[in-house]
C-alpha cells in the first residue's frame, strides 16, 4: 500500500508543504509525489492513502480565474509565458481534478490540507476540498491549514516541519489503522489551524 501526495502550487508555498508532508511519509510508506497536473484521473488499487493540497483562493480552492489572478501577479514583476514566470499549476486545480477523480472502490483513505494566510477570516480550500470528497462518499480522515507570512508566501516560520511532522503522523495512524486524534471530517484541522 502506498501514499499518493497531489498538490496545486502557484507561487511554490504549497509545493513546498507537499514536498514537506511527502518527506515525513515517506519515513514510513511508499510515497509518490505529483503535481496536479500530472495526477493520474483514476487511483491505482495499491494507493492506500491519498494526501490532497491546494492553496487557498477567494476562501476556497481555487478556479481558473483566480489562478490567473495568480498568475498575472507574478506577470507583473517578470516577463513571459505562465511557466517561464515561476507559476507552477499551470493547468487544472485540485478542484477540477478531485471533481473528474475517480477514486476506485473502496475509495482509499483521504487526508486534505491547504497553504493560507493566518487569519479568522480567511477561509480554507482544504474545508472545501473536504466538502467536495463528502460529496462523492469519500471521507476526508484529516485536514489541515500550513500558513504564509504574505500572499505569496513565503511559508511562516516552522511550517514545514510541522508539515513533515504531519504527514508522519499520517503515515502512523494509516499503519496502526488509527483515526486522527479528535478529528472526523469537517474538523477545524487542530487548534489554531
Ligand atoms: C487570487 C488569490 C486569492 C487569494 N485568496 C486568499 C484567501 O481568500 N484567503 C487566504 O488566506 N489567502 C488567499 N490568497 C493567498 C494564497 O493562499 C497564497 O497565495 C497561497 O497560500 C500560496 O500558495 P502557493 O505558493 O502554493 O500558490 C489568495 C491568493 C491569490 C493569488
Amino acid at each position: 500500500m502506498r501514499a499518493l501526495v497531489v498538490f496545486e502550487s502557484m507561487f511554490g508555498n504549497t509545493r513546498e508543504v507537499a514536498e514537506a508532508v511527502a518527506a515525513g511519509l515517506a519515513e514510513r510508506m511508499d510515497t509518490e509525489l505529483v503535481e496536479v497536473g500530472a495526477a493520474p484521473a483514476a487511483l491505482a488499487g495499491d494507493v492506500g492513502l491519498l494526501v490532497v493540497g491546494g492553496p487557498t483562493h477567494a476562501f476556497s480552492m481555487s478556479r481558473p480565474s483566480s489562478r490567473q489572478d495568480a498568475a498575472r501577479q507574478l506577470a507583473d514583476t517578470a516577463k513571459g509565458d505562465p511557466a517561464a514566470n515561476g507559476v507552477i499549476s499551470t493547468g487544472v486545480g485540485i478542484r477540477e481534478w478531485l471533481t473528474s477523480l475517480d477514486l476506485g472502490r473502496p475509495a482509499p483513505a483521504v487526508a486534505v490540507f491547504d497553504t493560507k494566510l493566518r487569519s479568522p477570516l480567511s477561509g480554507s480550500a482544504a474545508a472545501k476540498a473536504a466538502r467536495l470528497l463528502r460529496r462523492r462518499g469519500a471521507r476526508a480522515v484529516d485536514r489541515r491549514s500550513f500558513y504564509v507570512a504574505g500572499g505569496r508566501g513565503p511559508l511562516r516560520d516552522g511550517e514545514r516541519d510541522q508539515a513533515r511532522q504531519w504527514g508522519a503522523n499520517l503515515a502512523a495512524r494509516q499503519a496502526t489503522g488509527a483515526a486522527a486524534p479528535g478529528k472526523t471530517t469537517g474538523a477545524r484541522g487542530g487548534a489554531g489551524r
